[in-house]
């Protein structure tokens, strides 16, 4: 079932016509469903019922606090990469004893802010880090939870910018030398070693690289209790990946449940999952307005008001996200567009050569943008963020206002 469907010719998200969404909230607009966050979250935690398990929804992929907060009543964890995602975890509600804290980078800052928050664990990538976090941990007088992230050195076969699990990326301890650092970490006193994770990139569409890494993880557990360090969980990242336009990834629960069947008979391992994209890509879309129908010699343009600086998927990775009218017009002759941006990149374009029946005026919604949208959002052009809301059933809830200039420049100074 798809939350995000026509009636009577006209989009709507859940029971609500976005059209009525963007006369009141303007353009562009990301509108998110409820249920559809929801379903998703539950695919994968009911999948995992017989065996103890925790969903850390990776904040990353959309860290707005009323995503959160529909996550956290659910008894969502939160897999989070920097202090501010774990302030905006807080600012929603989440329990911290579900908190993993994922990045190659953290400051002693993050990781004091994270101690006094007592998160469930550290999930560590250098020694460096490991030794900062030491004597972090030292210094406040606590013990720090770690898991260490193995590279397991499997090719995800995804984008080269997402794909983190092969050596050459530099995320993880490399798979040969776990032992010697976990060796490190349980020497030192300020640690308790509770697990080990990976993550082996983004928008995964086969089971197949999720599974060996997981076979080359649980060898190396069973190597580390041949060597008296026993952990209690075991965390296979996030990473699956969605249908954008043809792709067939796995269900959740057939990607959920591949993975339970690996794990049984290792009850005493709580198995720990961190989807992003596979919870919020689909929940969500974005709406804007074609403001100008361009024909050039060799392409037609529609110009929209949403750019790359709202969207930047499109430009970063060639993504394609689907391109539909928000009011279905079948009498219309149909003509093909790139759908551009009014940002002066020649890169500024939410799609390429899409089928449309349009005129100016007329409001497009670009589907998946629930995952990576609004998140990678900037100013760039000084243009305003856009508004987010949350539908409900029938209820609309502005989970974020659209900026206004004021904004824009908020901290800078002019010379007098
Ligand atoms: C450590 C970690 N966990 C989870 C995720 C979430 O990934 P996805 O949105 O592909 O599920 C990411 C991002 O790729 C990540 O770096
Ligand atoms: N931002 C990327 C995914 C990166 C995943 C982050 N670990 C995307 O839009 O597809």
């Amino acid at each position: 079932m798809d939350y995000f469907s026509y009636k009577h010719h006209t989009l709507h998200a859940e029971d609500v016509n976005v059209n009525d969404l963007a006369n009141q909230y303007g353009t562009p607009l990301y509108v998110y469903s409820r249920a559809t966050l929801e379903r998703h979250w539950h695919a994968f935690n009911d999948a995992l019922a017989d065996h103890p398990h925790l969903i850390c929804y990776a904040v990353k992929a959309n860290s707005n606090i009323g995503v959160l907060s529909v996550l956290a009543k659910l008894g969502s964890g939160f897999d989070i990469v920097s202090g501010g995602e774990l302030a905006r975890v807080i600012e929603a509600g989440g329990d911290m004893s579900k908190v993993v804290f994922s990045g190659v980078g953290k400051t002693p800052e993050e990781i004091e802010f994270a101690l006094n928050q007592n998160i469930h664990c550290f999930n560590v990538e250098s020694e460096p880090e490991l030794e900062r976090i030491n004597d972090v941990a030292g210094r406040l007088g606590k013990v720090a939870p770690i898991s260490l992230r193995i590279n397991p050195d499997v090719d995800a076969k995804t984008h080269p910018y997402i794909s983190t699990g092969l050596k050459a990326n530099k995320f993880g301890i490399a798979r040969e030398r776990a032992i010697e650092v976990y060796t490190l970490a349980h020497s030192l006193p300020n640690l308790n070693v509770i697990g080990m994770d990976c993550h082996i990139g983004s928008q995964l569409t086969d089971t197949g690289p999720f599974v060996d890494a997981l076979d080359r993880l649980l060898a190396l557990v069973d190597e580390l209790a041949g060597k008296g360090i026993e952990i209690s969980h075991l965390d296979v990242g996030g990473g699956l990946g969605v249908t954008y336009k043809d792709e067939t990834p796995p269900h959740p629960r057939e990607y959920a449940q591949a993975i339970a069947a690996k794990m049984k008979g290792r009850e005493h391992l709580t198995l720990i999952m961190e989807p992003g994209r596979a919870i919020a890509a689909n929940a969500g879309i974005m709406l804007t307005k074609v403001e100008f129908v361009k024909s050039g010699e060799e392409k037609n343009f529609a110009i929209v008001d949403a750019a790359m600086n709202d969207l930047i998927r499109p430009s970063l990775y060639s993504a394609w996200q689907a391109i539909i009218p928000v009011t279905e017009h079948p009498d219309r002759e149909t003509h093909t567009y790139d759908v551009v941006g009014p940002i002066c990149e020649t890169g500024d374009f939410i799609g390429k050569d899409r089928e449309l029946a349009i005129a100016s005026g007329d409001l497009l919604a670009v589907r998946s943008a629930g995952a990576y949208g609004f998140v990678m959002a900037s100013n760039y052009n000084t243009r305003c963020r856009p508004a987010e809301i949350m539908v409900d059933k029938n209820t609309v809830h502005v989970v974020r206002e659209r900026e206004i200039l004021k904004d824009l420049w908020k901290g800078e100074h002019k010379l007098t």
